[in-house]
């Protein structure tokens, strides 16, 4: 069966990529391309729609697919406890519709978080770096807010005491943000598309996990199993690594 697809942001840069991918793909159509200030209307009369535009927009667009009946694979951004739980809402008056909303989709980025969690509760100290393009308009990075989640879980659940930090002075922001205690740091550089290190150390050694996104062709194959994917699972699913069995 063709699966009908839709792209939200279409003309982004991640949008741009998505369409391309769909009409490249086996089994999927492109139904329509929508962006800013156009009108969702039934979304091309689409099975799935996929969402790659800004943190302000998402959950309306999200929501609007949910209303429609369209399953949705969401890439953007800004997500919190509260605008999943509309999303969760909206779900429950739509019971088949899935929506699938994940950071990163490509598949070095989901095993880095997974490595970093696993990593996380023999090290004494953690922390995350984060380093994209400068027309990111989001910082930290979502992948990086999640990367630091997952540690800072590990490592409550294995009761390791906070990573020690001696600064008593400085400039503001010189140690990062700091999501649930671990500290993250974000670099806006030309030149980057998406790259994030975890770095842990303890006494006599350090690990250093790393990911590059060198080209957003790395995100597609990704996007294009959860658009897949998606259709089977009814509900909200938070991160790709639920699609891929992780
Ligand atoms: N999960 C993942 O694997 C990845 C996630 N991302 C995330 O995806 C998001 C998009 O990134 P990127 O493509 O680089 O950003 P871009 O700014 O290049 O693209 C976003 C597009 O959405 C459009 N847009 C803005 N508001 C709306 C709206 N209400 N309805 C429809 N379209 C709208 C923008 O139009 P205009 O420019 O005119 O405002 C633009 O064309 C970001 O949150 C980013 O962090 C990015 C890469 C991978
Ligand atoms: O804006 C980007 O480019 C990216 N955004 C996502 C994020 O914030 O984690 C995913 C990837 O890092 C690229």
């Amino acid at each position: 069966m063709t699966l009908r697809v839709a792209v939200i942001g279409a003309a982004g840069r991640m949008g741009q990529q998505v369409v391309d991918a769909v009409e490249h793909a086996d089994g999927l159509e492109l139904a329509g391309r929508f962006d800013v200030g156009d009108d969702l209307g039934d979304l091309g009369g689409a099975d799935v729609a996929v969402e790659f535009t800004v943190p302000g927009a998402s959950l309306a667009n999200v929501l609007h697919c949910v209303e429609q009946g369209v399953h949705a694979v969401v890439g953007t951004t800004g997500w919190t406890d509260e605008s999943l739980g509309q999303v969760r809402a909206a779900l429950a008056v739509q019971p088949k519709v899935g929506v699938l909303i994940a950071p990163n989709f490509a598949i070095g980025a989901v095993l880095t978080m997974r490595f970093a969690a696993q990593a996380a509760r023999f090290y004494e100290s953690v922390e995350v770096i984060e380093l994209h393009h400068p027309d990111k308009v989001d910082a930290p990075s979502g992948t990086a807010i999640r990367t630091a989640e997952m540690i800072a879980e590990a490592r409550r659940a294995a009761d390791v005491p906070s990573a020690p930090d001696a600064t008593a002075s400085g400039l503001d922001g010189a140690r990062g943000a700091r999501v649930e205690g671990v500290p993250v740091h974000a670099v806006r550089l030309r030149g980057l598309v998406a790259h994030e290190e975890v770095l842990l150390g303890s006494p006599g050694e350090t690990l250093t996990i790393r990911h590059d996104s060198f080209d957003r062709a790395s995100f597609m194959p990704g996007v294009l199993a959860g658009v897949r994917g998606v259709v089977d699972r009814p509900g909200l699913t938070v991160g790709l690594e639920e699609i891929l069995d992780l």
